[in-house]
């Protein structure tokens, strides 16, 4: 976690694999970038983009410009700290199924080291599809320079595995290759500011804790739902899917915020201990039950303020008879006496109206109303929303009394807004997470027991899904997805919340 008073850490090599992919060009570039600007970097810092891709070192910092004045949370970056932010940057291509490229890596740690001396952090970033990984992280763990355990690290990105064998035999690889400490399994929602306060708001707090439980709470809803489609992203996305890409991981990280005991200490291995304890605990779903707790769905063409959209099929690098879900919903039981029976309903999809992530907490009506039936027509506002991203906010719902010579109830809400609190200088997950991988802090990085225990929950419903062909797509861009969705939340009476 970023300290209170900038700390910065030695000087750093950071290779990023799949530095021409998206994830670097929308998050890792804008969150070093701010970084920068806010001096938490150190003052020797290179980064080497690599890829398969044709790009100058030029041609490279101008594509990441661009992410930069899309995406950063600062886009000022057409003025001087680009300038002097850019150099650091260079960019390798590589392909990284050539094990005789990687000494390219090697010698550029040695320049470095003989240029600047030690310690040297070197951190290899693999911001690539899953089935990439083994193969890199043998070449890397190959070189001598990963014997040192202190100063040279490896991140990985989700999805960690394609599903619960490749995690395992992962986790086994890694393993062999490198020390625990060296490897930092990154699921960037940790790192998000609001994630992190779920904690704050259930522990730091007496008043919410004693109603957080089964007898209290009627459901809980995490949305995360995103307005783009596929975004060039065909090579990485048609293997993963919805429940792969955000569920397996994302989603499941904010259920276990959400879900778990009190930890006695935010030491990370207590905290990590008490969210794997929420995983063991949720249902396992059976084969012949998946149909009625999961649904999926993909996105066909249409139109999005009047313009024409492709539909998933016609993405580049998607198969025209695709049957990657772009769309998931699951509903989900912890049992556990704290949550016994109340439905953990989880939904994510691209394509869809808004961007928006929102956890809902839905306590139970009053036992009993003595009010007069015509005084209210609602009755369920009792309600707590923690909004995750883009509105960063707590809302609680409750029933009021109207003003004047009535005896009428209507809904109002008592909100915290990060933005009117702080000024909405909150730093991005990403600048987080990078700062603590170059400054060895894991404590927001996943445990290679808590990714597989995360598998375990999504098993059943991928195996069950790829038993049966799907009819897609069968959700219209800009939609709420499937109209089997709906269903899910509405047989149990319910409606689902954005
Ligand atoms: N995009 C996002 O917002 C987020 C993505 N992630 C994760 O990041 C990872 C990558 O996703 P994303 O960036 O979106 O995917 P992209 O498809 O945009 O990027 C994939 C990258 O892999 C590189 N690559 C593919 N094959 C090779 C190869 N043989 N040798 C070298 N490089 C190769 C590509 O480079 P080239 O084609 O030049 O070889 C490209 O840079 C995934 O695990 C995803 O889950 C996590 C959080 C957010
Ligand atoms: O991990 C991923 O996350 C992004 C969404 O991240 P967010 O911070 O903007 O919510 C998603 O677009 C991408 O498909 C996925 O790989």
């Amino acid at each position: 976690m970023i300290p209170a008073t900038n700390q910065r850490p030695p000087a750093t090599i950071l290779f990023i694999f799949g530095g021409s992919g998206d994830l670097n060009l929308r998050k890792l570039t804008p969150a070093l970038y701010n970084l920068y600007i806010d001096d938490y970097l150190p003052e020797q810092f290179a980064v080497v983009g690599l890829g398969r891709s044709s790009y100058t070192d030029d041609s490279f910092r101008e594509r990441l410009l661009e992410g930069v004045q899309s995406f950063s949370r600062r886009k000022n970056g057409s003025d001087d700290t680009w300038k002097d932010f850019s150099p650091s940057v260079t960019y390798l291509q590589m392909d990284a199924g050539d094990a005789g490229a990687y000494t390219k890596l090697s010698d550029f740690v040695t320049a470095k080291r003989n240029e600047w001396g030690e310690p040297l952090n070197v951190v290899f970033y693999l911001a690539v599809a899953p089935q990439l990984v083994p193969g890199i992280a043998t070449n890397l763990g190959n070189l001598s320079l990963c014997d040192d355990k202190s100063h040279v690290r490896i991140v990985v990105e989700k999805p960690f595995g394609h599903d619960l064998k490749t995690a395992q035999e992962l986790n086994t690889l890694l393993g062999g290759l490198f020390a625990e400490e060296q490897i930092y399994r990154i699921d960037h929602y940790l790192g998000k500011e609001t994630v992190q306060n779920i904690l704050a708001l259930r522990f730091a707090n007496s008043l919410f804790e004693p109603i957080w439980n089964r007898r209290y709470v009627e459901y809980v809803q995490i949305t995360a739902s995103e307005t783009v489609g596929l975004e060039g992203r065909g090579g990485y996305y048609e293997g993963s899917g919805a429940l792969r890409d955000m569920i397996q991981n994302h989603l499941l990280q904010v259920l276990c915020m959400v879900a778990t005991e009190a930890p006695i200490s935010f030491d990370a291995n207590e905290v990590r201990n008490k969210k794997v304890d929420v995983l063991n605990a949720i249902r396992r779903i059976k084969p012949e039950e998946v149909k009625d707790v999961a649904v999926r769905g993909q996105y066909g063409p249409g139109k999005k303020d009047g313009k024409d959209i492709p539909g998933y099929r016609e993405e580049e690098g998607v198969k025209p008879d695709s049957a990657t879900e772009t769309f998931a919903a699951i509903k989900l039981f912890v049992d556990n006496w704290r949550w016994e029976d109340v439905p953990f309903y989880l939904r994510t999809g691209k394509s869809l109206p808004e961007k928006a992530t929102v956890i809902t907490i839905q306590f139970k009506p009053a036992p009993y109303y003595a009010f007069p039936e015509e005084a209210t027509t609602n009755w369920q506002s009792n309600r707590l929303t923690i909004g995750i991203q883009p509105a960063m906010d707590i809302r609680l719902k409750f029933q009021a009394k109207r003003p004047g010579q009535t005896l009428a109830i209507d809904p109002v809400e008592m909100v915290f807004s990060y933005k009117d609190a702080y000024e909405g200088q909150e730093p991005e997950a990403y600048e987080t997470l990078l700062l603590d991988v170059m400054t060895g802090d894991a404590t927001l990085f996943m445990r290679a027991d808590q990714v597989e225990a995360a598998w375990k929950v999504v098993t059943p419903i991928l195996e069950a899904w790829e038993t049966e062909t799907p009819e897609f797509p069968n959700y219209a861009p800009s939609s709420w997805g499937p109209e089997a969705a709906m269903k899910l939340v509405e047989k149990d009476g319910f409606q689902w919340m954005t």
